[in-house]
């Protein structure tokens, strides 16, 4: 559905994005991660349409994006500071948002109501930021979009409205295979809705899995042994990410299917042995760590 081929963007000198590759699936809810200035935000301007590459190709069903007013019916792109008129009151905004989308859905729009409670006869500007972002929720799942680009969505909401605002995603995945590409430092809340991954690290992709496969293939291990000292061969024979002495305790995040690394580490028949899977956070620090990206005494 989403398909990015060899894409470059620079700004005067600096390149922000090098060379992306990504397929994105329809129904699939992809989650863009990234250390800071990793060029996420580019990224996702430039699959809205809203920057054009230097170069690659950026495809939603087989066509190009840029100044394609058809297919920029089908997407909403929700960057991180929202946009409203000033002066608008929520209906003023669904008024405008119904103008534009011919996929708008009134009835849609009126149960949204009941889900996010704020008066329609407020001015967007006067409401509190968590407030401003359901109302971007309200007004965007309205239009019915086929593809959605979200940039930071939750920040700001309470968690039960957090909540609420997955489920919603969640139920429009399954219902009518909305396409969602998400991009969020708070990879515990989208650790639970992402069924692909993507980690962008200096404008180029590190990793892109589906996200079962990228967990079952690394793990937190604590391993002690005989007299506390680690036999020779033992960390060799594994794909060690990181690593920490803890008095005779040595943890480790390795790679490698589940049962590999059991018998690997078996076979020096430690005293001591745990397997442990890792969050997303987790993944995403020590995968960051084998790039270079500085990190210490970290362990969780
Ligand atoms: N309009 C612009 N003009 C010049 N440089 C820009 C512009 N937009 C982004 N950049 C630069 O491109 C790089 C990538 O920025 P981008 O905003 O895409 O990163 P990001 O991954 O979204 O970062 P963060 O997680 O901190 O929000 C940064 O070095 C940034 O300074």
């Amino acid at each position: 559905m989403i398909n990015i081929k060899n894409i470059r963007k620079s700004f005067e000198d600096m390149e922000a994005v090098k060379n992306v590759s990504l397929h994105i699936n329809k129904g699939s809810i992809y989650g863009l991660l990234g250390s800071n200035g990793a060029g996420k935000t580019t990224l996702l301007k430039i699959l809205a349409g809203i920057y054009r590459q230097d170069s690659g190709e950026v495809q939603i069903d087989n066509q190009s994006v840029f100044e394609n007013v058809q297919i920029k019916q089908k997407i909403i792109f929700l960057p991180d500071t929202l946009f409203f008129f000033s002066q608008y009151t929520i209906k003023q905004m669904a008024d405008y948002y119904r103008s534009l989308f011919p996929s708008w859905n009134e009835e849609r729009y009126q149960r949204l109501g009941e889900v996010f409670p704020i008066d329609q006869n407020k001015k967007v500007h006067r409401l509190s930021k968590g407030m401003q972002r359901q109302v971007a929720f309200w007004l965007t799942l309205s239009t019915m979009p086929e593809v959605l680009i979200l940039d930071e969505p939750l920040d700001g909401l309470d968690a039960v409205m957090r909540q609420k605002v997955k489920n919603l995603l969640v139920q429009d995945v399954a219902e009518r295979e909305m396409t969602v590409l998400i991009s969020s430092h708070n990879l515990r809340e989208v650790e639970d809705i992402c069924d692909h991954v993507g980690i962008l690290h200096h404008g180029e992709i590190m990793i892109e899995r589906d996200l079962d496969d990228l967990k079952s293939d690394i793990h937190k291990i604590q391993v002690a042994f005989k007299a506390g000292e680690t036999p020779a061969g033992f960390l060799q024979d594994l794909d060690v990410l990181y690593q920490e002495s803890r008095g005779s305790v040595l943890l480790c995040i390795v790679r490698g299917k589940e049962e590999d690394v059991k018998d690997k580490v078996q076979s020096f028949h430690p005293v001591l042995f745990d397997i442990l899977p890792l969050t997303l956070e987790e993944i995403f620090i020590y995968e960051m760590g084998d790039v270079g990206y500085a990190i210490e005494s970290i362990m969780v």
